[in-house]
Formats: C-alpha cells, structure tokens, sequence
C-alpha cells in the first residue's frame, strides 16, 4: 500500500456510478414485485420538523424511489411532536400491511426519545437499519438490514476489491446509524479497528496508523490530509453544510490510494442502499403471504 506522499493523486470512489447501478437493480426487483402482487413496493418517510438538511435527504430519498418504482409515503410530523405521538406514528406504519419499510429521518429534535422512536420499527420493516435489532444482527454476522451509510460504505470498498482481512481501520466518530456500525461491520470483515471520538486523544496519531480510514464525525474538513497515511483508503462519510467533507480532500488526496469524493462518494451510495432494502423487504413480506 505504500506511496510516494508527493506527486500522487488518489483515485476516486465513484458512489455516485456504483448507487446508480444499485439502484437499478432495485428498480427490476421493484418491477417484478408489483407484476407479480399489483401494488408496487411501498417506503413510509417519517420527517419531524422542517430541518432544510433532513427536508432535502427525504425529497432526494423519495424522488430516487419514484424513479426506481418504488411508492414513498409520506408522513411530516410538526417540530413539537412528542415522543409517544411519534411512536403511535411508526407503530401504525409497521402494523399497515401495505408499507414494507419504515425511514424515520435523523435528527428528529433534542426533545425527543430518538432511541424509542426507532424501536417503534417492526425489525421486518427496519430498512434502515437503525432498530436495535438491526444492529444486533450486524454484529453477530447475521443476515438483515444494515445502517446505510455503512453498507453502502463495505458495498464502495467491494467494489473497489480493498482487502481489509489484517488492515487496520480507524474510524472517527461513534454514532449508533454511522460510526459505531461502521467499526463492526470492518471488524466482521477481519480489520483491526480503532473508534476515535471527540474525546480521543492526539487524534492524529490514531489517523497516522490507519490503512482504512472513515471519516464520520460532522465537522467539515476536520482530518487534515497531512495526517493520512500514505496509500490509504480514504472514506469520507461527512454530510456537511455546503457538501464538505470530513476530510480535506485537496491534501488527502496526494497521500490516499482510493478516496471517496463529497459529493458523490459516501451520499448517493447511502440512498441507494435503502432503495435495495425496500425491494428486498417487499419481496420478503410477499414471500411471507404467498
Ligand atoms: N434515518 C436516517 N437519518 C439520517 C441518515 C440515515 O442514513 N438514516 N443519514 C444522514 C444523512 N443522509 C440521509 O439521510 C444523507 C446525506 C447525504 C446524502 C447525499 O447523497 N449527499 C450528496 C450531496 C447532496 C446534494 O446533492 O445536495 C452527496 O454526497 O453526493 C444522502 C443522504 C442523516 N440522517
């Protein structure tokens, strides 16, 4: 994996290609389904509040589905909503036969128990991959849901043949729908990995070691390129404002061997895995009524 730090330029993770083929074998998923049932896959967006941030990934997360023959139904809930209000929500989108997976939109408002909301997801519907159970099975090396991003992440290093058997993978940033599955499922995949966090001390230190790096802390070009080690692989999974990283992608680029852009890397590839997951658990609950 060795590089020369100068003169080199990293080349790009296309997510962008990979999630649009993604997505169109959901779309031919999707197609058979509503041939063979008459009813096409069915995706209930919960959004609470009126983040422009999380307004935005639910319109592109719905127009990718309508694209792809995939219904989305839409469920916007006002900023005050309580807790128990929106469990009520998504407990009566998992019970409705006719919706086969449930997006709850992250952030949903500090006042609000996120973790109980999620739970409120029937496991079978949990495309997302944000339940508790999800999570467990992740973590067991089980088939079901995984987080998104972080599969859409394993699918962009697979598609890249990156061998991670042995490698050592850090990982910045610990959220339960980002970091923490993202260190599991690099360690199913035999990585030796290092959670860093806000509270990690000498954070470049950590960065120096890592032959795979994901980058998931939500503060704009927060890793500088000078700490990257030379021919690492370089996921950046930062959405931040204005479509800037958690690298700094002009300096880390002279140094990584694979990169992923913002945007088109880590983003698109989030979306198209929630596309392949609704077909999937469409055609589940199909085979379950048959
Ligand atoms: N329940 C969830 N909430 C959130 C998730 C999630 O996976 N599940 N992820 C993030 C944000 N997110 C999806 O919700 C998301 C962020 C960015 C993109 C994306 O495609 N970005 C583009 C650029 C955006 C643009 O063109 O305006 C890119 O990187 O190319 C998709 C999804 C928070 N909450």
């Amino acid at each position: 994996m060795t590089q020369p730090a100068t003169d080199h330029t990293a080349r790009l993770m296309d997510g962008a290609a990979l999630a649009r083929r993604i997505v169109d074998e959901a779309a031919a998923t999707a197609a058979g389904i509503t041939s063979r049932t008459g009813a096409a896959p069915c995706l209930a967006t919960v959004l609470v509040g009126d983040d422009p941030a999380s307004v935005t990934y639910v319109r592109m997360k719905r127009n990718r589905c309508a694209r792809a023959g995939i219904e989305s139904r839409h469920v916007a809930l006002p900023a005050g909503v309580t807790t128990a209000e929106l469990v009520d929500t998504v407990t009566g989108l998992s019970e409705d036969p006719s919706v086969h997976g449930i997006l709850l939109q992250h952030p949903m408002g500090r006042h609000i128990d996120e973790r109980a909301a999620f739970e409120a997801i029937a496991p079978g519907k949990d495309v997302d991959g944000v339940t508790t159970h999800a999570f467990a099975a992740m973590a067991f090396g089980l088939p079901g849901f995984v987080s998104c991003t972080p599969g859409g992440i394993m699918r962009l290093l697979d598609a890249h043949d990156v061998d991670l058997a042995g490698k050592h993978a850090v990982v910045v940033g610990r959220s339960a729908i980002l970091g923490k599955p993202a260190g599991m499922l690099l360690l199913g995949r035999d990585a030796t990995v290092t959670y860093c966090h806000s509270r990690t001390r000498d954070l470049a230190a950590h960065v120096r070691e890592a032959d795979v790096l994901v980058a998931a802390v939500g503060r704009p070009r927060f890793i500088g390129g000078d700490a990257i080690k030379p021919g690492a692989v370089v996921i950046d999974a930062g959405y931040n404002e204005g479509n800037v990283g958690d690298v700094d992608f002009d300096t880390a680029r002279r140094r990584a061997s694979l990169i992923t852009p913002v945007p088109g890397g880590v983003g698109p590839m989030t979306i198209a895995v929630l596309l392949s997951q609704t077909v999937r658990a469409a055609a589940h609950q199909e085979s379950l009524r048959r």
